[in-house]
């Protein structure tokens, strides 16, 4: 995935600074008092994602931090993809965990707002992002666990189930789904296919067309996420959890994951440049701007 020039380019349109350019970002870890030995851990951090890599275990901790809730701008995309494609060339780093800082959300999906009236340039970049993030994350190397602290509805749920491993705080206001029909728009092949991958095609054919978000004992029943624990429990178990995957090595696990995945994101690298086009002419109709706009108006009503 030659994905570096179009990143660049993207950051610079976006103002989002790279981490290239910002202070060494390795540098940015709290410094030890002197004498002590130095804490194998490094982080970074950007406008909306922060990183800790821990150097003696190879786990690296990613934590979604853009309030209210998460949701995948344009932005937030692109610091998703270059925090992975750093993890995923840091040779000191095995493994993610992924969990948000903000209490109740995992991530909201996709930023409708990025959906709604904007020009067809715009969709194309957005949905290019998009691509990109899934293509990192589903064709990642490392092991990668979801530590699933909140809602995580359609692109919330797609970044959960590209993961090898999914734990849920056991709380049964959280709910999980690809809920895309509710707002009168249709799942990509490639979010069904990662769907089909986890759920089996029974479970993802009823689910996708009720558009179904479910609470968080009934993700657990369907096999959309792995075990439930109770919320203060989950990055200890998410850790336990890690720790027992890298237990193997890391050849063996990352031919078997790529041999498992290999089709859907062929799937989707073939078929790019077309995906791109049907999501322009699919979300540009007036209909579907039109169920858009509803479903925004019908968000804020339920906070008044
Ligand atoms: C023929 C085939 C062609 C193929 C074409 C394919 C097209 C496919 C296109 C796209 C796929 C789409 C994927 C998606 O991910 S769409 C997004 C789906 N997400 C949702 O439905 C979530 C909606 N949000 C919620 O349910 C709730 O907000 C919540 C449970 C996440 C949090 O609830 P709560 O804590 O009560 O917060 P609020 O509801 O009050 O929200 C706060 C604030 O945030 C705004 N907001 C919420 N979600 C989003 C979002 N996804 N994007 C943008 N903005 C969001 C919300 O409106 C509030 O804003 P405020 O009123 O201004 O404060």
């Amino acid at each position: 995935m030659a994905a570096a020039p179009i990143l660049a380019r993207r950051i610079a349109r976006s103002g989002v600074l790279p981490l290239c350019c910002r202070p060494p970002s390795w540098d940015r870890a709290p410094r030890q008092p002197p004498g002590l030995p130095l804490a194998p851990c490094r982080a970074f951090s950007n406008n909306k994602i922060q990183v800790e890599l821990d150097e003696s275990s190879g786990v690296a901790m990613m934590k979604f931090k853009s309030p209210p809730v998460n949701s995948l701008s344009l932005d937030f995309l692109t610091e998703f993809s270059i925090s992975l494609e750093k993890l995923e060339n840091d040779r000191a780093c095995r493994g993610v965990i992924i969990t948000s800082t903000i209490p109740k959300i995992f991530s909201s999906g996709l930023d409708i707002m990025e959906m709604c009236g904007k020009n067809v340039e715009h969709y194309g970049e957005f949905w290019r992002a998009v691509q990109e993030m899934w293509l990192r994350l589903y064709g990642s190397n490392m092991v990668t666990v979801a530590a699933v602290n909140g809602s995580s509805p359609a692109g919330g749920c797609l970044i959960a189930l590209s993961c090898d491993y999914r734990i849920m705080a056991e709380n049964p206001k959280f709910s999980i789904g690809l809920n895309e029909a509710q707002l009168g728009i249709v799942a990509p092949f490639w979010f069904k296919d990662t769907f089909v991958n986890v759920v089996g095609h029974r479970i993802a054919e009823r689910s996708l067309q009720l558009g179904s978000l479910h609470p968080a004992p009934e993700a657990l029943k369907l096999g959309l996420v792995d075990e439930l624990v109770p919320e203060e429990k989950l990055l200890e178990k998410a850790s336990a959890v890690m720790a027992r995957w890298l237990a193997l090595p890391d050849h063996a696990r990352q031919l078997t994951k790529s041999m498992m995945r290999k089709a859907v994101l062929d799937h989707l690298v073939a078929h790019r440049e077309e995906d791109i086009k049907n999501f322009i002419n699919f979300i540009s109709k007036e209909s579907i701007q039109k169920s858009l706009r509803m479903y925004m108006e019908m968000l804020k009503k339920k906070k008044s």
